[in-house]
């Protein structure tokens, strides 16, 4: 991969290689992963249980470190980086968007929404004004009191993926975000994402299933650790 590839791209992965310790030995997990996204691309990496995504995904939140290779995420090199400034990196630049929602269910679904903002300084009340626009795309503007427990599945969904967006984030991370969806209400959740890449917003996606993976722009396939287009 050239100099100039690595900083346009917005995800620049190249000989990734992670194992984990069973007692003293170490299991390789990830193969030689080289992996790229442009910015504005959707990308879907699909592959069967245990092949490797979670680990994956995890290197490409900046949830865990590699063991060799270099990962850049929007030209700054997380392979690098001190615990901290990862954390930092994260917070940020990275959207994620899991299969359970991960909402908090004592937080009505606005406080749900601005959570992320106040988590990073900001005022209720700014972080009230700054989510509006995300809440009534996402058509939540008339659910913003209730608790998760009063939504359905899908509308859970839509709050985690506004939870994601109001930090404009670089990336959107979803990890098989239609998994506990019935069929109608992920196939919403997909065009949904169909909708945001059409704004420009770079998503990567990680499924086991062809179906859910074929919404994307792009499929890269998972199998025993290494990818393949
Ligand atoms: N913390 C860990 N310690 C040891 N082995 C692990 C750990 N996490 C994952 N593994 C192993 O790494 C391999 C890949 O796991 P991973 O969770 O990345 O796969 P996956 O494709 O996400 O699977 P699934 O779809 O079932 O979640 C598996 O063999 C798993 O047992």
């Amino acid at each position: 991969m050239q100099e100039s590839s690595k900083s346009d791209s917005m995800i620049a992965m190249m000989n990734i290689n992670k194992g984990y310790m069973l007692g003293e030995e170490k299991v390789p997990v990830l193969h030689d992963i080289c992996f790229q996204v442009e910015k504005g691309e959707f990308v879907a990496i699909l592959g069967p249980s245990g092949s490797g995504k979670t680990t994956l995904m995890n290197i490409i939140g900046c949830m865990d470190v590699l063991d060799e290779g270099s990962y850049f995420l929007d030209g700054q090199p997380i392979h690098e980086m001190p615990e901290k400034r990862l954390n930092d990196v994260r917070n940020k630049e990275i959207g994620f968007i899991f299969q359970n929602y991960q909402l908090i269910s004592t937080y009505n679904i606005l406080q749900n929404i601005t959570m992320p903002l106040i988590v990073r300084g900001m005022t209720t009340k700014e972080a009230e004004e700054k989510c509006m626009d995300t809440i009534r795309l996402l058509g939540l503007d008339h659910r913003m009191k209730h608790k998760p427990s009063e939504l359905s599945g899908g509308q859970k969904q839509r709050v985690s993926i506004a939870r994601a967006l109001v930090g404009e984030p670089a990336v959107l991370l979803a990890d098989e975000p239609t998994g506990a969806l019935d069929s109608n209400s992920g196939k919403d959740v997909l065009k949904l994402f169909k909708d945001l890449n059409d704004m420009g917003h770079t998503i990567v996606m990680i499924t086991h299933d062809l179906n859910v993976a074929k919404s994307a722009g792009r499929i890269v396939h998972i199998v025993d650790g290494c990818l393949k287009e």
